[in-house]
């Protein structure tokens, strides 16, 4: 089949990036000469026929800007077959011959049941802080989100040291830690709480006061940063700010990082990626891909079909979680 109009949606949470895949998809198909319209908020614009003609002149100077241009957003409907049946019918009444969906686990899901009412190719492009998605060593947005991370841990450092105090700090990632251990190694934290080893509020408690006091052998008066993964606390931060502050009479504060993980101008590893990802995304679908996701494996994009995604099988890398807990006593 020959492809002469391609969609693209951006859907789920935004990551920085996703503007430059935007971008790459756009040149790649300006090459090919293939036209490209991007629907606006996800699957709901392509329930609602919201398209825009996305001309090379509209992705002009886009590598380096945060957010997306397409706007993103969660459309529960989706999840009902009938509506995927009708964004099905939607790009065939706008003689649409593929669609890229740059999202998330759950964009994803949408993608593989349009894949499914629909006979054009769709083709999934990893974006997401989190860096929560199987068959793929990165997501788009997940090195800028850990610099944004590290740039403030940095600045909580600076005022922890000054008052000796203990703070604890939360980064997002849902129920994936990436963000966190790698933040957390990136800024010298003393502990960071991930929810891959979480057992129980009790026994991280001990971990974290076991740290403290060993730490306080080496460097007596010095401040302790705690990084914990969103959510994962039972009751929220606070319960595990007054535990400390009555096991250690330290001051203990909390910092919530929120959505600023999720802004800002891509750093140079998400702008190859979705540069990467966006061109190789449109190359397989020109090749009669369907079905699948663009990802990156040791730096050369691959294609994994959307039912091979197991995402269980994404884990944290062993190594980095050894050698956090040995340099984490030293500071
Ligand atoms: N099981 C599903 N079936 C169909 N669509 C889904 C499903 N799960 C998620 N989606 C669609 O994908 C959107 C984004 O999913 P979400 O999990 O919020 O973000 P992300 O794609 O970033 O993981 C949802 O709002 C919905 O429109
Ligand atoms: O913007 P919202 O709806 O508050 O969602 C917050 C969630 O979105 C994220 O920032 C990104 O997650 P997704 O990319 O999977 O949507 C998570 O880290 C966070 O838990």
């Amino acid at each position: 089949m020959t492809i002469k109009k391609i969609a693209i949606i951006t859907s789920g949470g935004d990551a920085p990036g996703m503007n430059a895949c935007i971008r790459s998809i756009c040149l790649s198909c300006e090459s090919e000469g293939i036209e490209v319209v991007g629907y606006r908020s996800g699957y709901i614009g392509l329930l609602k026929k919201e398209s825009i003609p996305l001309h090379t002149s509209l992705v002009q100077n886009l590598l380096q800007r945060g957010g997306t241009i397409l706007h993103s957003a969660r459309c529960e409907k989706f999840r009902k077959d009938q509506y995927v049946k009708q964004a099905a019918k939607n790009l065939d009444d706008e003689e649409i011959d593929g669609l890229i969906v740059i999202g998330g686990n759950g964009s994803f899901k949408g993608a593989q049941k349009l894949q499914y009412y629909w006979d054009k190719p769709v083709i999934g492009v990893p974006g997401t802080i989190d860096n929560d998605i199987a068959g793929t060593d990165y997501t788009i947005g997940y090195h800028t989100a850990i610099q944004t991370a590290v740039e403030s841990l940095d600045k909580v450092r600076d005022t922890a040291e000054a008052f000796e105090r203990i703070f604890l700090v939360d980064v997002m990632g849902r129920e994936a830690g990436f963000i966190a251990l790698n933040s957390a190694i990136s800024s010298g934290a003393d502990h960071v709480v991930l929810p891959e080893t979480f057992t129980s509020a009790a026994e991280e408690v001990m971990k974290i006061l076991d740290k403290l006091s060993k730490r306080r052998l080496h460097h007596k008066n010095s401040s302790h940063i705690i990084v914990v993964t969103e959510n994962i606390w039972p009751g929220g931060l606070n319960i595990l700010q007054q535990s400390l502050e009555k096991e250690t009479g330290v001051d203990v504060r909390i910092l919530t990082l929120g959505h600023v993980q999720r802004g800002g101008s891509p750093v140079w590893q998400d702008r190859l990626l979705a540069t990467k990802l966006g061109t190789h995304a449109v190359h397989e679908m020109i090749k009669g891909k369907k079905g699948v996701m663009a990802g990156i494996k040791a730096a050369i994009p691959v294609s994994i079909a959307f039912d091979q995604i197991d995402s269980e099988s994404k884990k944290l890398n062993p190594f980095s979680m050894q050698m956090l807990e040995s340099l984490m006593l030293l500071g």
